[in-house]
């Protein structure tokens, strides 16, 4: 969704991207970082001053001894595969997580008590306000997580890779998990779609799992399928949860009635009240106008504004 970008890029190395961040500088050009795309929501009018850089295609996975070092475009989704070839519980939740490492660690993404800041060890990032541009790192204990909130949030850097301790688990194969990557590297410009990803993971945990897929991998299916989260393209949960309500911003506008209120192309989700979903060429307008109408019932009904999890890039 949103407008067509003036300049767009997706580095596929880290000197790449470097490379990129310099140009951008000496002309003058502005950039935004994503990764997917599966939690923002692009301008219908993009900055022709801007370039918008998507880190999709750094994708490297290496196994070295008690670690993996994976890259910030690797999917999350690709760890719970890992695991599985590692015969580790520690990653099921990422299971169909969309999005990449990257944003996963920006945004601290989880799945029920699951959540990226408890796998990873450390991170590696580049910072803008260096102008050297070296990749440099921190350990997660200082990485300051809490509810979808992480200290890079608060940071001008960019997330190149993370380093996830397996300790005391069986070595991974380096070609198995290669042959994974290689063939998720052939949906080539489909990586954004989400009906594409399910397929993918999806298709790839049945193969290393079946017949004995484990319990939590079936409830993840069932949950992401019960949601319809595949079906129409979204954002995920539109807004984040505000724990001091008890309640969850879903269950809010389920209990609103507001569920299947439409708004041009777009409409929140008849399947789940936090979810906005694109059904007929939505435009971002429309969609920020479904967050108007949320916000505006919800503050009446409950006194507070809930905050939008979805990042609105201009
Ligand atoms: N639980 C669920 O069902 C769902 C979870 N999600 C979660 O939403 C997130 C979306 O992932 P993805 O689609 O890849 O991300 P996006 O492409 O949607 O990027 C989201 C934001 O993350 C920041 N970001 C991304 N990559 C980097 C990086 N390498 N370094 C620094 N900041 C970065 C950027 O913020 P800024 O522009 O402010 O720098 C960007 O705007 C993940 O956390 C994903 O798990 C999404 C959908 C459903
Ligand atoms: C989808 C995302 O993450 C999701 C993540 O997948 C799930 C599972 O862990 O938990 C969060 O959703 P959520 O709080 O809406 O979880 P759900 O389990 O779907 O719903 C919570 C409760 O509300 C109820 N509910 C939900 C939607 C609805 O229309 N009606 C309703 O009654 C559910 O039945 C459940 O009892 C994350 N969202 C946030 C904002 O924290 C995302 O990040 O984009």
């Amino acid at each position: 969704m949103g407008g067509n970008a003036e300049y767009f890029a997706s580095p596929q190395t880290v000197g790449e991207l470097v490379e990129l961040l310099r140009y951008c500088n000496q002309q003058h050009l502005e950039y935004t970082i994503f990764g997917i795309g599966s939690n923002v929501l692009f301008s219908d009018y993009p900055n022709a001053n801007k370039m918008y850089i998507s880190l999709k295609e750094l994708l490297q996975f290496e196994v070295k001894e008690n670690r993996w070092f994976v890259s910030a475009g690797i999917p999350m989704a690709m760890l719970a595969l890992a695991g599985e070839l590692i015969q580790s519980e520690d990653f099921q939740f990422t299971h169909l997580l969309p999005g990449s490492l990257g944003a996963g660690i920006y945004m601290n993404a989880k799945y029920y008590q699951g959540q990226i800041g408890d796998v990873i060890s450390r991170v590696y990032y580049l910072d803008m306000a260096e102008p050297n541009l070296e990749v440099q790192c921190i350990p997660v204990e200082e990485c300051q997580y809490g509810y979808k909130r992480s200290l890079f949030q608060d940071k001008p850097w960019i997330i190149v890779g993370a380093d996830i301790s397996v300790e005391g688990y069986p070595l991974l194969s380096q070609p198995e998990i290669e042959s994974i990557l290689e063939r998720y590297m052939l949906m080539k410009d489909n990586k954004s779609n989400l009906m594409q990803f399910y397929t993918f993971f999806s298709g790839e945990m049945k193969r290393l799992t079946q017949p004995n897929t484990p319990t939590f991998i079936q409830e993840i299916e069932e949950y992401r399928a019960k949601n319809k989260h595949f079906v129409h393209h979204s954002c995920g949960s539109y807004f984040k949860n505000n724990y001091d309500i008890g309640k969850s911003i879903g269950a809010l506008v389920d209990h609103l009635q507001m569920k299947g209120t439409g708004s041009g192309g777009a409409m929140i989700s008849p399947h789940h009240g936090n979810m906005l979903i694109n059904v007929n060429d939505a435009t971002s307008e429309d969609i920020i106008h479904l967050q108007m109408v949320i916000s505006e019932a919800i503050f009446k009904e409950y006194g507070f504004i809930p905050e939008p999890e979805v990042q609105i890039i201009k």
